[in-house]
């Protein structure tokens, strides 16, 4: 059956029409594993904003920044240059140029990152860097973080807003600690969670918060190929609105 005018892509004809999906929530939810496989199985590309600030942080940490002292970071905002490439099946991200993919995903990064993209001048920064990654797809994006849906894109055609329980999420991040390093302290990774949730939701600026038009999906009882279906079944059904 042909695709009605809707579900035309005048970009790759015969593929659905363009669509820019938001997906936020809290640390362990989901968020990037999903948006992953998701922008992966419609043709979409895919937007990984914690890797950003990561990479900011990653930059400021190994140039000598104080990322305890918000006017050396505001200070130091505008220097690197942070690119993303947007293909979901090899996501990656350089700050001056350099590989960060890596470095962005250690213990030293994860406790800083709150502090750094607290900071208004890294937040306006980074947000008017993802808002022209977006609009530089005309396939389509899914953009994952935590403000998308209410601040970089609230444009967006489909908004989504995952959570889970505590224990779940520190029970995914223990398995993946387990398979990184023989084992995991379930308690000091959940308190990790939610210490990074608590500086995100409380910020100043465009906190963690879930958008008034957001469909939220717990993710707790759901196993990720599931949670992967139930995003899929939303953007289709949005696309043939
Ligand atoms: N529904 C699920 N059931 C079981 N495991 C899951 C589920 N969703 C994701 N996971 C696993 O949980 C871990 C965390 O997932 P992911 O990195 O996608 O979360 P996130 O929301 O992007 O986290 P963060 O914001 O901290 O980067 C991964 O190991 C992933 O494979
Ligand atoms: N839109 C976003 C995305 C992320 N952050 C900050 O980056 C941290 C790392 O995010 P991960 O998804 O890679 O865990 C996160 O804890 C936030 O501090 C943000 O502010 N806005």
């Amino acid at each position: 059956m042909a695709a009605s005018p809707q579900e035309t892509n005048p970009v790759r004809p015969g593929a659905r029409a363009p669509v820019v999906v938001a997906i936020d929530g809290p640390s362990g939810t989901g968020k990037s594993s999903t948006s992953k496989a998701v922008a992966a199985k419609l043709g979409l590309r895919y937007l990984d904003t914690g890797a950003q600030y990561r990479a900011i942080t990653w930059w400021m940490l190994t140039h000598g920044v104080d990322v305890n002292d918000a006017a050396a970071v505001a200070e130091a905002a505008g220097r690197p240059a942070i690119v993303s490439t947007t293909d979901p099946a090899a996501p990656g991200i350089t700050a001056d140029g350099e590989d960060a993919s890596g470095p962005i995903r250690t213990q030293e990064v994860t406790a800083a990152v709150s502090a750094v993209s607290a900071v208004p001048a890294v937040r306006s920064r980074i947000t008017e860097l993802q808002r022209s990654i977006a609009a530089s797809a005309p396939e389509g994006m899914v953009v994952e973080g935590r403000d998308i849906g209410t601040t970089v894109l609230p444009n967006a055609d489909l908004k989504i807003f995952l959570t889970a329980s505590p224990e779940a999420r520190a029970e995914r991040r223990g398995g993946e600690l387990k398979a990184k390093n023989g084992q995991a302290d379930l308690a000091a990774t959940q308190e990790a969670l939610l210490k990074r949730d608590r500086a995100d939701s409380s910020r100043a600026v465009s906190p963690l918060l879930k958008a008034d038009d957001a469909v939220e999906v717990d993710t707790t009882e759901l196993t990720l190929e599931q949670v992967i279906e139930c995003v899929v079944t939303l953007i289709v059904e949005k696309q043939r609105a």
